[in-house]
């Protein structure tokens, strides 16, 4: 491809988008157009991708920034029995457009789904990164319908940390939370998030910044478009039951996703932006 920047390849028998800039590295796989991994130069990875998982497109990547659309979860109603949290990570997308610089690189995929899905569900779906030192990841949902559309959906970050014995999350204090492990049981958070369990909790808010702290670096996430933030770890029992996660994977990771999922409805021809940006502040 004409690119200063970007290459396109098949790394491990999965097609890859590559992208060696000044400021950072990134690698976006055509199967789920996901990011799964993005380097700030000089730095360690961000994003945590589980080894034991196959990147040939046998089944969704565990790891990196996979995206849950057009549900979060499992599926229900009319799509009982579909994926858990839909379809966008288990097709390949297609880079529709992409723009760089010496400061930064944009780019714009859009998920190939079949036609006969996507006039079902009555969405279309586009994703925009944008790289420098730090990435935003921006989804755009559409109501192609003529009526009103219920989406749910997130971008469900595996962030890297060295050790999960020594990291936290801040910046959800007081806030309310769906404890999906305790029969959804609410509960309000009280000080930092330390996770030394299996953890799968929905945080009922539009909060637009939490920080994930761990023994060298600080990381910002900041979202844009969500009404929650949903917090998953799956410890060691777990981790050892998923042949695609690692057995000691769950040490050096943690989800940290921006996510709709209190019933957003999209009206008739308008466009929704759910944002997430990840920017690393070393300590
Ligand atoms: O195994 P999956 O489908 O990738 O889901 C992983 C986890 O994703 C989280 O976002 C959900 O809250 C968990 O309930 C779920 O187990």
């Amino acid at each position: 491809m004409n690119s200063q920047y970007i290459t396109k390849a098949t790394i491990d028998d999965g097609v890859s988008y590559q992208i060696n800039h000044p400021k950072f590295s990134a690698r976006i796989t055509e199967l789920g157009g996901q990011l799964i991994s993005f380097t700030p130069q000089g730095k360690a990875d961000v994003l945590w991708l589980s080894d034991s998982c196959p990147l040939d497109g046998s089944k969704p990547i565990r790891g990196g920034a996979p995206i849950c659309w057009p549900w979060f979860g499992p599926a229900s109603g009319l799509y009982a029995g579909e994926p858990q949290h839909g379809y966008a990570r288990s097709v390949n997308w297609k880079l529709e457009h992409f723009e760089e610089s010496e400061h930064a690189v944009e780019l714009v995929l859009s998920p190939q789904l079949p036609k006969t899905l996507a006039d079902s569900l009555g969405l279309s779906l586009k994703m925009r990164y944008v790289f420098t030192d730090n990435v935003e990841i921006e989804l755009i949902t559409k109501n192609t319908s003529t009526t009103p559309q219920k989406l749910s959906q997130a971008i469900h970050t595996y962030f890297a940390v060295d050790n999960i014995d020594d990291s936290q999350i801040i910046g959800l204090d007081e806030i309310s939370y769906i404890d999906k492990l305790s029969h959804d049981r609410k509960t309000k958070q009280n000080g930092p998030v330390i996770i030394n369990k299996h953890t799968d909790r929905i945080y009922l808010t539009a909060q637009d910044k939490v920080s994930l702290l761990n023994s060298n670096r600080k990381l910002d996430i900041v979202g844009e478009g969500h009404d929650s933030v949903v917090i998953w770890n799956p410890w060691q029992q777990n981790a050892k039951n998923m042949t695609d996660f690692d057995d000691l994977g769950y040490k050096k990771m943690v989800c940290v996703e921006m996510a709709n999922t209190q019933g957003l409805v999209l009206e008739v021809n308008s466009c929704h932006s759910l944002k997430q940006k990840i920017t690393l502040v070393s300590l």
